[in-house]
């Protein structure tokens, strides 16, 4: 049974689980995503330029057999790019093999030096990362704009926007609206200001780190696997159907095809069983004490997140 979809905000229809493919390594990622799309019924893949991955992805997808047309590929703009959209998206094309992705989100808030001592993560002498404070989001978001119109992109969206980023873009964001926003969510970081804020401007949540990332507390946490064994299926089942109970497009990684497979199995199987008890449960698990974020990069910029609790380095410019 194929995933369910999303509508968003333009039309276009968004399978509601894709496969994950950060921190997958080239040699295992092929594999995965074949498997993905020819075993298990995947119809829907996240990738990022900056996941060093994309040309063994786009392997993945040849291999596959299955036809473009029939999947939804996302790619994200990295942050060294913020001023060059077109060149970012056409190197991003080549290493997936396609000439359009379905969505195209900018993956940080955060221009970063594009002539800087390094191309994905350049720095300053002082060790931090060089961010490119003279370049206005609302610059970038135009030239995503630019590549709809182009036809090379069906949808663009953001990934990382607090709600303070997010107003540096929605006023000028007139004739796109961003329509799908990536965030870290799982009952560790349920966000419902931020989900709230979006529903409001009819933006679709994307979450990612939907297990907890590597080696994931979540998967151990004593509510989860007690509603887990209620319903006889696994704790990874329980967290990706919470999510899609709540329309939320879910993007667990794996390159493990028995997990590849129940990560999509599994969570159609307990979207139908999980109650509005377990769900209301799952809602208060943060707000019970174990708020989480797993995924802090070292920006030293305020992002405007207030449950951001690494150490926020200080900018010495
Ligand atoms: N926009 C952004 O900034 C971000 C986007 N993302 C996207 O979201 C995706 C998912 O997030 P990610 O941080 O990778 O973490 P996930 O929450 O998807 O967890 C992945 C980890 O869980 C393991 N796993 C997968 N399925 C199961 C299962 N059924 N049972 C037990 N363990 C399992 C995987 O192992 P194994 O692979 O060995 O099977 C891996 O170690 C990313 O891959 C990326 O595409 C993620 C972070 C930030
Ligand atoms: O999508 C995955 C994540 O955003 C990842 O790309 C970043 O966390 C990156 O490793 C960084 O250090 O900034």
């Amino acid at each position: 049974m194929p995933a369910p979809s999303i509508k968003l905000n333009n039309g276009v229809e968004i399978p509601a689980i894709g496969l994950g493919t950060w921190q997958s390594k080239p040699e295992e990622v092929v594999s995965a995503v074949s498997y993905a799309l020819k075993e298990a019924g995947y119809r829907h893949i996240d990738c990022a330029w900056g996941y060093s991955n994309e040309k063994e992805v786009g392997q993945g997808i040849k291999q596959s057999g299955v036809p473009r047309s029939e999947i939804f590929i996302t790619s994200k703009l990295w942050g060294t790019y913020h001023s060059r959209v077109e060149e970012a998206l056409d190197e991003t094309l080549a290493n997936l093999g396609t000439d359009y992705l379905d969505l195209y989100l900018i993956h940080w808030p955060v221009p970063m030096n594009p002539k800087g001592n390094h191309p994905t993560f350049p720095t300053l002498p002082n060790g931090l990362r060089d961010v490119d404070h003279s370049w206005k989001l609302s610059d970038t978001w135009k030239q995503m704009e630019a590549m709809v119109k182009k036809g090379k992109v069906k949808t663009i969206g953001i990934s990382n926007f607090s709600i303070k980023k997010m107003d540096e873009i929605l006023p000028t964001a007139e004739i796109i609206l961003p329509s799908i926003k990536c965030l870290e969510l799982h009952p560790y970081n349920p966000q419902h200001e931020l989900l709230s804020y979006l529903h409001s401007k009819g933006i679709v949540p994307e979450a990612y780190s939907p297990l907890g990332s590597t080696n994931s507390p979540l998967l151990k946490d004593d509510v989860v696997v007690r509603i887990a064994q209620k319903h006889s299926v696994q704790p990874s089942d329980v967290l990706l159907g919470w999510l899609v109970a709540h329309d939320i497009v879910a993007l667990p990684k794996s390159v493990t095809p028995s997990r590849i497979a129940s990560n999509m199995t599994g969570t159609i199987s307990a979207v139908g069983k999980l109650d509005k008890e377990d769900i209301v449960e799952l809602d208060g698990l943060a707000a019970s004490g174990k708020q989480k974020r797993f995924i802090m990069p070292p920006w030293p910029v305020d992002l405007g997140f207030d449950n951001w609790t690494a150490p926020m380095p200080t900018a010495k410019e």
